[in-house]
Parts: C-alpha cells; structure tokens; sequence
C-alpha cells in the first residue's frame, strides 16, 4: 500500500496512525479530522477540564506526532466515501488512498437548547456556561451525565440529574449495579430524578418534564448518549448498520477499508469505550496491511468512571446474576462479579467501587 487515509482524528485515529507506522507502513498517510485541534483526550472534559484544573491534554506530543510523519487535513469532513479508494471532504477536494481507516467515532443525540459534551469546543463552552451558572440540570445519568453531575456539584452548583430509565447505568450494568451507582448522587447533595421523560428545555427556566413537572436550571446539558458518525458513509460501498459494519477484526466488506473506535460494529457489538478503540487500532490496521482478518479483538470492554471522587471500574458484561464478592453497596466500596447464565461458576463481567486493586485480580479469572 502506496498511501492510506485515516478519518477521524481523535483517540481511534491517531493511534491508528501510530499502530501503522509501527508496523512498519511507510508511505504516505492522510489524517482528515472535523475538528480543528490536534488529537486530544476527552476523558478529562467531563472531569479536571470542567474543573478548571487542565487545559486540553494533548494525545501525543511534538515529537511523536512529528514521528509519524502525516498529512493533516483538519478542521475538514470527510463528506462521501466516492468508491472504494476516495473520500470526498467539505473542503471541496477528495484524497486517494489504497486504504482506508474509518474513526469517525460518535455524534451526540440532542436536545434543543441543552449544551453536550463530547468535543473540546463543547467542553468550553459548558465551562463558560457553568462560571455564571448556579442550578444545573443533567438530562441522562449514564457516564457522561454523572460526571458532568460530579463536577458541577465540585463547583458548589445546585444539580439535578434526570434519568429517563427507572436506574441510570442499566445498558452498561445491569439494574443492581446501575442502581449502586446512582446512590452517589444523593451522597454528594445532587437530586437524580429517573423514570420521567423531558418534554422540553427552556433557555431561561430549566427542563420541563413530561409529567408536569419543572427543573429549575441555569444551564441544562444533555449526556443522553450517541449515535454512529456514519451519515458520510450513507449509498457508498461500506455496509452501514448501527455503525460500520466489520468483522471481529474490523474489516469491513471491502478489504482494504477497516473501521476502529465507537463507529465500528464489530461482530455485532459495537463498543463506545477509550480503550477497545485503542486496542482496535492495532488489530485492524494489522488486518489492513495484511489484506485479510489475520487477528481478532480481544478486549473485554473496560471501562472506568470518576464520580464524586469515588472510581468505578467495570469488565466484561453484565447479567442478571451479579454477586458481592468484597466490601458493601452502604459503604460505596465493593467488587461484585457477574455470573454466566449457563454456568454460574463462570465470571463474565466485574464492577468495583473503589477497589482497584481486587478488582485487577479478579480480571485475570474472567471468561
Ligand atoms: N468514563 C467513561 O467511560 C465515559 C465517560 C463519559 C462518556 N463516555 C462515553 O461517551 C458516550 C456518551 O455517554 P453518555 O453517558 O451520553 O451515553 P450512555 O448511552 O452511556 O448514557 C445515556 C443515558 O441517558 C439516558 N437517556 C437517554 N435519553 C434520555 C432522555 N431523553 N432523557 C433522560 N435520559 C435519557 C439513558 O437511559 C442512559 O442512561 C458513551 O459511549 C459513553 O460510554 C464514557
């Protein structure tokens, strides 16, 4: 392969980009990103950055970037896949590549006159919005939502959090586990408000909910999850279901396309988490350059979460069959194991509060 083009500048991308170089890829390589900044990390927005305690933290430094010796095209969308080697940006050129990378990543689902926070732009403008602001409402008490929750309760707001399942954290898990995490909020004076949908947001007053109810806000940001950014994608040659449709490498059904990061659906699953699009980067750029599936992802799916100082770590998937197997909900220091259905001796997933350490050990036993 004579030049391969990345799209999607961020976690997914970049290392994408590096995983190449490293195996040896010398030719050309394009790296198209919408946003104008430089790979950064977004873990930190919903956290220090809101805080004020960082600025943008940078995903690779001078050195390393100009390692990888790329074409930068920033601050530019990819706007069609024309064929199976040409992407056409907003910019009105198009770039030719034997392969191609797809890191799109996610769009956030809105909801009019409510902030989101998924870019750096995003993140400066809700810090701007929270200096003046004194009540805060959170629509969605997923990751996102609780953390944002966490850091404007850290700045001495009024927070509200509104959640339209009867448990936040349910999809990632499970209703125990989901509920545990949700008790953080009442611990730290925030009000979480669940079983109840928003009917509107009002600039001036706060969120209306369906039921009749009113939230007073002074800011209202919205964390009620993502959709694949694929629309680019929409009549060309790669198959779009739920994400970019790839096998359990991310090879998608053309050879010399992969996909990597929250816009692959591998295998049917698609995962929106820091580090599988780190480890799928060095899986499906291997696959790219070998021109077939040579190696399969094997990351089981961990995440963590900071909230109201307390860390929750989660592996694996969760099931109905969740145990305690150290500490106590009461006391928001525990790990707890989630069992196979088929065979409860199997542990398919675990969730710690603040116990990294047993949580790491347990990891080695998962299925
Ligand atoms: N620490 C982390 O791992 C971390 C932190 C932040 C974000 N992220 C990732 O960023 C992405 C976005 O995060 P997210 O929290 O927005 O998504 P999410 O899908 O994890 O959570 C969204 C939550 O909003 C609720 N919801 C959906 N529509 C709603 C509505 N109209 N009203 C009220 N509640 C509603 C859902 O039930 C769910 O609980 C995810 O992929 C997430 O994994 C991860």
């Amino acid at each position: 392969m004579r030049t391969i083009a990345i799209i999607g500048a961020s976690l997914a991308g970049l290392r994408s980009a590096q995983a190449l170089r490293r195996q040896g890829f010398d030719g050309r390589l394009v790296i198209v990103g919408d946003e104008v900044h430089l790979p950064y990390d977004r873990p930190p927005l919903s956290k220090d950055f809101l805080l004020g305690k960082v600025e943008a933290v940078p995903l690779a430094d001078q050195d390393d970037l100009d390692a990888l010796n790329a074409e930068w095209r920033l601050g530019n969308c990819a706007t069609a896949l024309l064929s199976h080697g040409e992407v056409a940006l907003s910019d009105g050129t198009t770039v030719e590549a034997d392969g191609i990378v797809i890191a799109t990543g996610g769009i956030p689902r809105t909801i009019p006159n409510a902030h989101v926070l998924r870019t750096l732009d995003d993140a400066v403008k809700l810090r701007e919005a929270f200096a003046t602001a004194q009540h805060v409402g959170v629509i969605g008490a997923g990751f996102i939502g609780a953390e944002i929750a966490s850091s404007a309760r850290s700045l001495g707001k009024d927070v509200t959090v509104i959640e339209a399942l009867p448990t936040p954290l349910t999809r990632v898990l499970g209703v125990e586990m989901g509920a545990a995490c949700g008790q953080l909020h009442g611990d730290h004076g925030s009000t979480l408000i669940t079983a109840v949908n928003v009917d509107s947001v009002n600039v001036d007053s706060g969120i209306n909910l369906a039921d009749g109810r009113h939230v007073n806000a002074d800011v209202v940001v919205a964390g009620i999850g993502v959709r694949p950014a694929t629309d680019w994608l929409a009549g060309g040659p790669v198959k779009v279901d739920n994400g970019v449709v790839c096998d359990a490498g991310g090879v998608t059904n053309l050879k010399n396309i992969v996909a990597v990061g929250d816009v692959a659906n591998c295998a049917g699953h698609r995962a929106e988490h820091w580090t599988s699009a780190t480890e799928q980067a060095q899986v499906a750029t291997r696959n790219l350059l070998a021109g077939e599936t040579v190696a399969t992802h094997t990351n089981g799916g961990y995440v963590w979460s900071d909230q109201y100082g307390v860390r929750i770590q989660f592996i694996g998937r969760a099931t109905n069959d969740v145990r305690i197997e150290d500490g106590s909900i009461e006391d928001r220091r525990f790990v707890a194991t989630y069992r196979d259905s088929s065979n409860e001796e199997d542990i398919v997933g675990i969730v710690a509060m603040s116990n990294a350490r047993l949580f790491t050990r347990l990891r080695r036993n998962l299925k």
